[in-house]
Formats: C-alpha cells, structure tokens, sequence
C-alpha cells in the first residue's frame, strides 16, 4: 500500500480512514495551511465555548433545587393532553394564548372531521346493506333522506378542501402524521384524497406543529388575548370556506332526519373528541377566536413524548421548576412511557370512565374501560413506582352523565354492577371504588393516592384540582420525601387537665378528609369543657381563598382531637413505610385518645398530614385543626416530654406498626382480586351476573357504530367487593 505523505503529524492517514479523507492534501501550499489551521483554531474555540457552557449549566442544575417531575398516563383519549394544557393555563397564560392561531386551525379542523362523519353517515345509508363496507343496520331502520338532504351534502363538499388543506399544513411541517383511528372507515365518501381515509393528525411534539400555522399569523403579534395575531384576511385561511358553509353545516345538524340517522347508527357525535357542533355559528364566523374552553376542547392525537416546563409557586412554599410529561397513549405507544418511571415524583393517571360502553381502537375486542382498569393495576403494581405519588382523575364524568341521563345502561357494560341504580352517583362511586380497590390491593407498599372525578375540559375546576395537587406534590416532597427533621407535632400544655377533653391542636397537613389537597380546617369549639356535641364550625379553604364554613352538629372536642391524631399516624405510616426518620417528639402533643378512629368523620384514601401545636393561646374555647401548608420555623422546636407522653408514644407507634403488619397480613391472606380476561369471561366457570346482556347492537361504541358491528364487549370485576 502505498504510503500517504503526511504534511500534519496529527493526522495518521495509515491507521484511520477518516483521518485519512481529512487529512490535508499533500501539496498543501503554506498560505492554504495557514487558512486550514486558522479554521481549525476557530473550531476548536467553538467547541470549547459549547463544552464550556454545557459544564456550567450542569453545574447550574446540580446547584439548583430538585426539579418535581409529573408524568400523564392513561389510555388514548383519557385527557392528558388537555391536562397538560391546564397546566399551561394556569402557570403559563401568556404562551398558551399566544398558540390561538394555531388552536383555531385544528377545531377548524375538528369541525370538518364531525361534518364528515355526518356526510359519511349519510352516504351509508344511500348504500345498499349489501355493499356497506361495516354498517350493520338493515335499510328499513333508517331514516330516509330527501333530495333536499342530498343538495345539502353536494353544497359542503368544499369542507373536504378544508380538511385537506388543514391536514397538509400540519403533515407538511413535519411534526404530524395521519394515522387511522376511531374514525369510521370510509367506502363511498363524498370526499376522496387523505381527508376521506378515515384518518386522524396525530403530533409527536405539542409545540412543534405549531409552527404549520404560522403562515395565520400576522407580523404584529402585539394582542395576542384578542387574536389580533390571526390574519383573517388571507384567503387560505380556511375559515372563508367554513363561514361560507357555516348555515348549511347548522342547518345539517339540526335536521331532525339526520339526527334520528346518526340516533339509529348510534352515533353520539357530541361525545366524541373535538366535538364544536353545538356551537357552529360562533367558531365558524369570520374573526373567530379560539376561548380558552374551546382550546381544551380541541383535539390533536399524541404519537411522542413531550416535556413542558413550569416553574410553580403554590401558597406559601418555595417556587419550584415542574417538569410535565405528556405521552401517547394508544397502546403502540405505552412501550415509550417506561423509561419515564424512573425518577417521577407523581403520576397523573386519567381514566375516562365515560367509555364504559366504547372499545379500543387499537383492540375492539377490549372494552376501553376494561384497558383502563388494567392499565391502572399495572401503574399501581408496577415497583419501579411504589414510591411515586398517584393521582387519579376518573375524567369525562360530563360525559358519563350525559350517557346515563340518555338510558345508556352501565350494567349492561360492567357486568358486575348489576341491577344498581343507572345513574351518575351510583355508577361513579362504583367505579371509584373499584380502582381505590385495586390500588390498595396491588400497590408494591402502602402509598398515598388521591382521586378525582374531572371534567378535564372546564379549566376552573381542574385548575382548582391540580393547583391542590401541585401544592400537595411540593408538600409531600417537602415532607415526606425528605427526612422530617423538625417535629412535626408539638404538644400542647400537657400540664393542663382541660387539654385532654378539649386541647387546642393545630395540625399543619397537606390534605384533608375531603380528597381536598392541602386545605385548611379550622374547627372552633366554644364549648371546651364539654364532652357532647355543641356547636363546631368546619372551614375549609386555603387561606389565600374565601374559605366555606359549615357548622358541625356531631363532633365533639375529643373527636376533633382524635381525629387529628389519627390523621398524624397516617401520616407517620407514610413516612415510615418511605423510610422517612421520624423525628422522636412527633408524638408529644398528643393529649387525646389516639384509638377513635371513627372519629371525626371518615377519611379518604391516601390522607396524610403532619401536625402540631400553636402553643399559645389566644382563646382557649377553640380547638382548631388546620390542615395545609408547611410548617413554619416557630413549629420546629421540640418541647420536653413527660413520661407518660413518652409511653404513649411508644404505644402509638406500636399501634402504627401492628396496624400496618395486620394490613399486610390480611392483603396476603385475602383471595387476590382480579379482572376477568376475555377469554375468562366466556367460561362457564365464572359465575355470570343475573344481568341479561343487551342485544348485540345494544353493545357497540355510541360514538362509532362500525366498531359497535365488530363486537359487544362487556367488563365484569371478578369479585363485588368493594
Ligand atoms: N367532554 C369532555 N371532553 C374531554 C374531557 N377530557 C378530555 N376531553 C376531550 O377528549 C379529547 C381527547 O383528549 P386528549 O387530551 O387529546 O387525550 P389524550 O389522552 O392526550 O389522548 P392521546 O394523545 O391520544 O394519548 C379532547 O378533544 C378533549 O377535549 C372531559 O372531561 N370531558
Ligand atoms: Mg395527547
């Protein structure tokens, strides 16, 4: 091989190939070289300059407090997304209503997709049974449509270029693909092309896609709250086409026919992602603007993993950096979500406990409840998490009421509901129950969970909700999750022989009875030396917030105290169960029974507080508890003990670990509980519910009757016990 003449000692041409191509030429004359080693130089000082910075925000992130990671979970179509963007609208307004131009494009979008739906529905019904590609509904159980229905399908053909032309910009970004969904299949559609192939965007960024639009924008986007940074005089914007066909797509929608064609295919538009028929004139006129609401409601299919940044501040406590994991969740993509387990500190789980009667896309021979349950226990069970906080969102329940209102019957759906009561109360709080039950029954260790009934897509109660959660996440993080060095509970006067019938407790918590994270309860009792009921007021509310007062007729001092207790000795279970140190005068105010554990009111699942005493007193015809917060630095000291609170110490915290030891033992000696596979349910060994199942057209998704011509899928839980 012949030997290649080197003109610079670092490159050795025989060895490495690549340093061979890179190698200067052989001929190299001085001045080229002196331009080569300039270049090189400058290269090398960028490098450098990029390593530099690289090194000094690594050493920024490890000066800066732990950032609180947040991962949405839950099956296609729970809401994560529209979580994700009440987060945005809660801690970042400005960005979120700067995307308006953007979010008008896909309920644009949205309204095009329903309308088709309907012309499709309409075009099936033309067709001969025979040469339906899915429907199974015999002709005569159809309305028939008029010439003038037909004029009116003819006159909104032109929305397919909506479609399209929405679709390609979206697509031609980059950031999308179609891809096929609950969407029926489409034979003899009056449009052809992408649009009419029974497809859905889906974006694998939440921001990136954004950019398709921004030929909507204008230069100035000073306003962006009134959408002045919408160009609405530029003819692409496919809102002329839509304003144009805005009274023929009202007056489609409210045909009567039409709406006894999409009743008889069951059909319920109106539940289904995206849905702005109902207000057609508003977001089809020519300045349309997208309201916050009409955002949420939006719908965009998520195919990646999206990470959005907040830097929170709840109530008293320090801001932290949130970091907010968005991820897809068709079940292609749910591979994606492990290595996301490592390192979170909450999960944000969403369940639409609407689909009760719908089935997978992706599987029609599963029930999406079904999946939902079962995706559930596998978070929950899963010991990469056992120390992740849970949230639960049983989400839709707008939906659910509606289905139910409507005679939809839940128990023909999950089996073991049986013959209960068919409305919203009954059929949440089975179903609450239910996913509490598997939480308790799988969890790797014993955990806090919260859960929520949500309607994801009203933005005042869900920021209500996760304004609670994040200040309970930080709560938890702070004092749970690091060891609790200052005492949490301090005593009162244990001198004081009133103290043990009516102590003044104030307990700091970061949730409460009522599933209302970090909220405070003050209970006032005027009566301190009494032991009977007398007149208690309950107030719940953060301080910053008109709180609710209600008055309580049942508890007496010594309950409010015993209740507070038991609430600390949950929360030292928690503590230890995360191998938190408890500090040794956690105890020391205890001035109560700590055994009447009904006292006080029930409390919910996963309730966990800290507590203390105020130690002074203003008014000694007050016991308060308190609720939420942190604790603050005139809490941290810890008062000296008698004897006779050190031995009652040692028997709470006996009772705390007899307690948690007997709960371990009766869940492993309990018969384990568990859904039924599809396959199991058809065994005759299972033994059936006297609930008749519906006809199998009664089975289908409402929302598309071709998935419902597939198949009738019902969920039962193995065993009723709640
Ligand atoms: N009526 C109603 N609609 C909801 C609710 N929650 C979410 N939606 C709608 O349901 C649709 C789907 O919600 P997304 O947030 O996109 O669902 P996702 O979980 O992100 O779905 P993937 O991205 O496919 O994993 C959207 O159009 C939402 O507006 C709710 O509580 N009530
Ligand atoms: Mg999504």
């Amino acid at each position: 091989m012949p030997k290649f003449k080197r003109t610079h000692d670092s490159y050795n041409a025989d060895e490495d190939p690549l340093a061979r191509a890179i190698a200067p030429p052989a001929d190299e004359s001085p001045k080229a070289r002196e331009v080569r080693l300039a270049e090189e130089a400058e290269a090398q000082r960028r490098s450098d300059a990029i390593d530099e910075e690289l090194n000094r925000q690594r050493m920024a992130e490890r000066k800066a407090p732990k950032c609180i990671r947040v991962l949405l979970l839950g099956q296609s179509e729970s809401g994560k997304s529209t979580t994700l963007k009440n987060f945005q609208l809660i801690h970042s307004p400005k960005a979120f209503r700067a995307e308006k131009a953007s979010w008008r494009a896909v309920v644009q979008l949205n309204v095009a997709r329903s309308i088709r739906l309907i012309l499709e529905a309409m075009t099936d019904a033309q067709t001969p049974p025979g040469s339906r590609s899915n429907s199974p509904i015999p002709t005569a159980d159809l309305p028939t449509l008029t010439p003038e229905h037909l004029r009116l399908k003819m006159r909104l053909l032109p929305l397919q270029q909506v479609e399209e032309n929405l679709l390609r910009r979206l697509s031609s970004a980059g950031s999308a693909e179609i891809e096929a969904t609950h969407l029926s299949p489409m034979t003899n559609l009056p449009y052809s092309g992408r649009a009419a192939k029974g497809k859905e965007v889906t974006v694998n960024s939440t921001s990136q896609w954004k950019g398709a639009f921004s030929r909507l924008l204008s230069h100035a986007r000073s306003s962006f709250e009134s959408g002045a940074d919408i160009n609405f005089e530029d003819p692409n914007d496919p809102g002329v086409i839509l304003h144009a066909c805005a009274e023929d797509m009202i007056q489609l929608w409210n045909d009567p026919t039409i709406k006894a064609l999409l009743s008889a295919r069951k059909q319920r538009l109106e539940d289904m992602a995206g849905f702005f028929l109902d207000s057609l004139e508003r977001v089809t006129s020519l300045r349309y603007v997208p309201t916050d609401e009409d955002i949420l409601r939006a719908r965009l299919k998520t195919i990646g993993v999206s990470e959005h940044r907040f830097t929170l501040k709840a109530g008293n406590m320090l801001s932290h950096d949130w970091r907010v994991y968005d991820v897809g969740g068709a079940r292609s993509l749910r591979a994606a979500w492990a290595p996301f387990f490592d390192n979170m500190d909450a999960i944000i789980f969403l369940a639409p406990i609407s689909c009760f009667d719908q089935v997978l896309e992706e599987d029609p021979s599963v029930n999406r409840l079904e999946d939902s349950i079962l995706l559930w226990k596998s978070i929950v069970s899963n010991p990469l998490l056992k120390t992740t906080e849970l949230v639960l969102f049983l989400n839709k329940t707008d939906i659910m009421r509606a289905k139910l209102q409507a005679g939809i019957q839940f128990g023909h759906y999950v089996i073991s509901y049986g013959n209960r009561p068919n409305d919203y109360e009954n059929a949440a709080t089975y179903l609450k129950k239910k996913f509490a039950a598997l939480h308790k029954q799988h969890s790797p260790s014993p955990r806090v969970f919260y859960c929520h009934m949500t309607k994801v897509t009203d933005p005042k109660s869900t920021q209500h909700i996760l304004g609670n959660e994040l200040t309970m996440s930080q709560g938890h993080v702070n004092n749970l999750l690091t060891p609790l060095t200052p005492p949490p509970f301090r005593s009162t006067s244990s001198s004081d022989p009133a103290a043990l019938t009516c102590p003044r407790v104030l307990i700091q918590a970061n949730t409460t009875t009522l599933e209302k994270a970090h909220i405070v309860i003050i209970i006032r009792h005027r009566n301190r030396q009494s032991t009977q009921p007398s007149v208690t007021n309950l107030t719940f509310g953060p301080t910053s917030v008109k709180p609710i007062s209600m008055a309580l007729d049942e508890i007496t001092p010594a309950e409010a105290a015993a209740h507070a207790t038991n609430v600390f000795l949950e929360i030292a279970l928690q503590a230890q169960s995360r191998k938190c140190r408890l500090h040794p005068s956690a105890f020391t105010s205890i001035s109560v029974p700590a055994t009447r554990g009904s006292a006080g009111g029930s409390r919910a699942t996963g309730t966990e507080t800290t507590a203390r005493d105020q130690g002074t007193r203003e008014d000694t015809e007050k016991v308060e508890i308190i609720t939420g917060g942190s604790s603050s630095p005139s809490h941290t000291k810890a008062r000296p003990r008698s004897p006779e609170l050190e031995r009652h110490d040692v028997e709470v915290k006996e009772a705390g670990y007899n307690h948690m030891k007997t709960s371990r033992r009766e869940e492993k000696e309990k018969p384990k509980k568990r859904l039924l596979s599809p396959s199991e349910k058809t065994q005759p060994s299972v033994k059936p519910k006297a609930t008749a199942r519906p006809p199998a057209k009664a089975g289908a998704s409402l929302a598309n009757p071709n998935k419902k011509a597939r198949k009738f899928q019902a969920m039962e839980f193995e065993s009723d016990d709640e």
